[in-house]
C-alpha cells in the first residue's frame, strides 16, 4: 500500500487539552488514525517578525503519524489565511457576494504560500506516494508540485460548498481556480449539488466535458470528479456519548436544567452558521409559546473563530447582543433562557451534552457539510432520541433524510419546526433517528476515506500519463 500524505492549511498536531475544533481536523485526525502517514501543514503558529520566512518544517511522530508542520509569517497569515482564503473564496463559496474582498495583494500571497508548501513539502515526498490535499486554501498545490516535477498520483477534497456558476464566476480568477482543480486526479465535493454546480460550469463556461467513464476531461487532463460526503467515527462518538455520564461538566450541566428539556447549538463563530437567524428564531419561538418559558433552555455553544477578519469581529458583537437581549427580555430571577458560551468544549463533554439535549439546533445558511448534525445523532439515546432541526442549506441535508429540515431564513418557520420538535412523540422521534443512526453507521469517516483514496489509488491511464509529461 502507498504510502499517504495529506495536507491541510489546518494540522491539529495532539497536544493535550486542545481539542480540534473544527469539522476538517476532526474527520481527518480520524481518517489518519486509521492508516497512519504524513500529514504536512500550517502549525497554527507564527514566524517571529524578521525571522527567515522560508521555515523547515518542523517533524514530529505521534502513533504511527508523521507530522510536518511550517509557521507562517504575519504577512502570509494576512494575505493568505485571513486574506484571499477566508475574505474572498469563503464568503463567495458559501453564496455571500456582499462579503466578498478580492485585491491582486491577498490573491498573490494565496500563491506564494502555496508556492511555499510546494517547495517545503517536495523534498518529504517518495515517488509512490499518494497526495491528499485538503480544502479552498490550497487549491494550487498540485498545479505548484506538478511544476516542480511530481508524478504523484494527487486529489484534492473541498470541505466547503462548490458554488452555482454564476456566483462562481464573480471570482476574477475563477478560470485559474477550475484550472488549477485540473492538475489533480481527483477532486471530490461534499455533496450531489456542489457536483452538478462543478458540471454547469464546467458545461456552460466551456471548460471542459465529461466523458463516457463519468470522469471530467479540462485543460488536456482527465479529471474523476465525484461527491464524497464526509462522515464521523459514529460509532466511537456513540459509546463516548452513552458513557458520559461519568463526565463532570455533563453531570454538572444535567443538575443545572432541572427537568426543562435542553436545545443545543455547537458551532464556531461564524456568519455562515446562522447563529444570529437562531437566536432570532428561538426568540420568536418564545413569544409565540410562551408555555415553553421555564421549561427550556437553550445552550449556544460557539468558540470564537477567525477573529482577524473584519466580518467575524463585527458578528461577535451582533451575537451577543441577541443574545443579550433575548435573556433581558425573557430572563427570570431563577431562569435563564439562553446559555451562550464562547469557548470550546472538549468532545467526550460534547457528546454527553448532546445526548441530554431534547433538540439538536443545526441552522447554517450554507454549510460544506456539518458535522455536529451527524455528532448530534451519532451522540443519541435509542430508547430516547432527541430531534435534530437541521437546515436545508447544510451538506448534512443531503443524507440525513430523518431531521427535521427548515429554512434558516425563515424565522418564524424555524421557531415553529422547534415547538413541533419539543412536542414530536417518542415513536415519530426513534422512527426519524434509527434511519439516520444506520446511515451514519455505514457512512462513517473511514467509508469516506476509503472511498476517496480507492478513486485515488485507481492506476493511472497511460494516455494521462503521457499527457502529463508531455505537459511539463
Ligand atoms: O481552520 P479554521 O479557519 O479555524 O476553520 C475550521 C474549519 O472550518 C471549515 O470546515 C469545513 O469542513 C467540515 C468537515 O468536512 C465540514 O463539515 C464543514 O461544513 C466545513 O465548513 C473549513 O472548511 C476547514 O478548512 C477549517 O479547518
Ligand atoms: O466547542 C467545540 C465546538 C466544535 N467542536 C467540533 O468542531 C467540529 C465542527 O465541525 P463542523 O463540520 O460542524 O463545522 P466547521 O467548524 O468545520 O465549519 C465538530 O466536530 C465539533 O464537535 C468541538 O470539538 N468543540
Amino acid at each position: 500500500m502507498s504510502r499517504l500524505v495529506i495536507v491541510s492549511n489546518r494540522v491539529p498536531v495532539p497536544t493535550p487539552g486542545t481539542p480540534p475544533a473544527g469539522g476538517l481536523a476532526v474527520a481527518l485526525s480520524g481518517a489518519m488514525k486509521a492508516r497512519g502517514g504524513l500529514w504536512f501543514g500550517w502549525s497554527g503558529g507564527k514566524l517571529e517578525p524578521g525571522a527567515d520566512e522560508q521555515p523547515e518544517p518542523e517533524i514530529t511522530t505521534i502513533d504511527g503519524v508523521t507530522y510536518a508542520v511550517i509557521d507562517l509569517a504575519q504577512r502570509d497569515l494576512d494575505e493568505y489565511y485571513a486574506g484571499f482564503s477566508n475574505r474572498m473564496l469563503w464568503p463567495l463559496f458559501h453564496y455571500r457576494m456582499e462579503l466578498t474582498e478580492f485585491t491582486r495583494v491577498t490573491l498573490s500571497g494565496y500563491h506564494r504560500v502555496n508556492r511555499l508548501f510546494a517547495q517545503k513539502l517536495a523534498p518529504l515526498i517518495c515517488p509512490d506516494d499518494i497526495i491528499w490535499v485538503h480544502d479552498y486554501h490550497l487549491i494550487p498545490l498540485a498545479a505548484e508540485l506538478r511544476a516542480m516535477g511530481l508524478r504523484n498520483r494527487m486529489g484534492f477534497f473541498l470541505h466547503i460548498p462548490f458554488p452555482p456558476p454564476d456566483i462562481l464566476t464573480v471570482l476574477p480568477n475563477h478560470a485559474d481556480v477550475v484550472r488549477s482543480l485540473a492538475a489533480y486526479d481527483v477532486v471530490g465535493f461534499q455533496t450531489p449539488i456542489d457536483l452538478e454546480n462543478f458540471e454547469t460550469y464546467v458545461r456552460r463556461e466551456r471548460v471542459g466535458r465529461r466523458l463516457p467513464d463519468g470522469r471530467f476531461v479540462a485543460h488536456g487532463r482527465a479529471v474523476t470528479v465525484e461527491a464524497f460526503p464526509v462522515g464521523i467515527e459514529t460509532q466511537v462518538f456513540a459509546d463516548v456519548a452513552a458513557a458520559s455520564g461519568r463526565n463532570a461538566l455533563v453531570r454538572r450541566t444535567r443538575e443545572s436544567l432541572g427537568d426543562r428539556s435542553l436545545i443545543i447549538g455547537v458551532d464556531r463563530l461564524d456568519y455562515s452558521k446562522g447563529i444570529a437567524q437562531r437566536i432570532q428564531a428561538f426568540e420568536t419561538f418564545l413569544l409565540l409559546d410562551p408555555e415553553w418559558r421555564g421549561r427550556c433552555a437553550y445552550l449556544q455553544i460557539t468558540p470564537k473563530s477567525r477573529e482577524e477578519v473584519p466580518e467575524y469581529a463585527a458578528m461577535e458583537r451582533e451575537v451577543a447582543e441577541l443574545a443579550g437581549r433575548v435573556n433581558g427580555s425573557f430572563s427570570e430571577v431563577d431562569w435563564t433562557p439562553l446559555r451562550y458560551v464562547n469557548r470550546t468544549v472538549g468532545r467526550n463533554a460534547l457528546a454527553g451534552l448532546y445526548r441530554q439535549a431534547a433538540v439538536g439546533l443545526v441552522t447554517p445558511l450554507r454549510d460544506g457539510m456539518n458535522l455536529v448534525a451527524k455528532e448530534y445523532v451519532a451522540a443519541q439515546d435509542p430508547e430516547n432520541p432527541g430531534v435534530l432541526l437541521l437546515s436545508r442549506f447544510a451538506g448534512a441535508a443531503c443524507e440525513l433524510d430523518g431531521a427535521l429540515l427548515t429554512n434558516p431564513y425563515d424565522v418564524d418557520g424555524t421557531a415553529g419546526a422547534l415547538a413541533r420538535a419539543l412536542d414530536m412523540s417518542l415513536e415519530e422521534r426513534r422512527e426519524r433517528w434509527s434511519g439516520m443512526f444506520e446511515k451514519l453507521k455505514t457512512h462513517d469517516v473511514a467509508w469516506w476515506c476509503q472511498s476517496f483514496l480507492a478513486a485515488l489509488e485507481q492506476p493511472d491511464e497511460p494516455s494521462q500519463a503521457s499527457r502529463i509529461a508531455a505537459a511539463g
